[in-house]
């Protein structure tokens, strides 16, 4: 939990994007679902410039960046490209992500303990310029601990195998899976790292996450834009932070 005494709701907009760009039309507009997230209670707004751009372009980053008055969580692949287009924005948080083209959505986490000199090089110039710079990695020790090493302040914990367990009904391979991730965020938290959570995120599989030792920030996309059809977006935004702050209570 934050010091304002609850976990920070962080809204991922990219498939607004997805949406708009199916048709090659002006709409719907990322920023418009951005400014209805923030009225709606968002404590911030993530964006993945994917190196393909198949949702988020690079005029939406540009528009995100003026046009909202939450925090931006820049989500990127750690490239060149994506490090020049991250310094001349400077948002408030830059998180690397691994990418593979074909992949259908981000399937693991970075591979930071084999790439530790590069990343830690990489990392630098992030910081200099003020980005909270977060790595999106499974619960592994040795991602995490190299993530510590590597001088990231914050590690995002990829939820996506425990959110497809549960939604498949694998109710006790998901156990093991939440078990495996609330292992990880303590050893995270221990270690001096903010914990964040992400990716696959629904209504039935936040009060579990949302609680996670140590950790300070959701960030759920999909399923809200998702639900947004049934139920409109801010009111989906505003159940999903009920149920956070429902399990939060809950715990204390
Ligand atoms: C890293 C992450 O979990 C999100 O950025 C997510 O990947 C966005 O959706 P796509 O994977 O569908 O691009
Ligand atoms: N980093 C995870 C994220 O931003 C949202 O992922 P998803 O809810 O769209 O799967």
């Amino acid at each position: 939990m934050t010091s304002q005494g609850r976990v920070r709701l962080g809204v991922n907009i990219d498939h607004v994007a997805t949406v708009r760009n199916a048709r090659g039309s002006a709409w719907p507009d990322p920023l418009r679902a951005a400014l209805l997230a923030e009225a709606a209670g968002a404590d911030g707004i993530t964006a993945h410039l994917r190196e393909d751009r198949r949702h988020i372009r690079d005029e939406d980053i540009a528009a995100l960046m003026a046009g909202i008055s939450v925090p931006l969580n820049f989500e990127m692949a750690a490239t060149a490209e994506m490090q020049a287009i991250a310094l001349k924005h400077r948002p408030h948080a830059v998180c690397l992500v691994p990418e593979k083209r074909e992949e259908r959505t981000t399937e693991g986490g970075l591979d930071v303990a084999s790439d530790q000199n590069r990343l830690a090089d990489y990392i630098a110039p992030l910081r200099a310029a003020g980005a909270r710079v977060s790595l999106f990695i499974g619960h592994d020790p040795r991602q995490i601990e190299a993530s510590a090493r590597v001088g990231a302040a914050v590690v995002e914990l990829h939820t996506g195998t425990y959110c497809d367990l549960v939604a498949d009904g694998h109710l006790a391979e998901a156990a093991a899976e939440l078990q495996a991730l609330r292992q990880g965020a303590t050893l995270a938290h221990g270690l001096g790292l903010e914990v964040h959570a992400g990716h696959g995120i629904s209504f039935d599989t936040v009060a579990e996450l949302a609680v996670l030792p140590g950790v300070m920030e959701l960030n759920i996309g999909h399923f809200l834009i998702g639900e947004a059809i049934f139920r409109g977006l801010g009111n989906a935004i505003e159940e999903m932070r009920r149920r956070m702050d429902e399990a939060c209570e809950a715990q204390a």
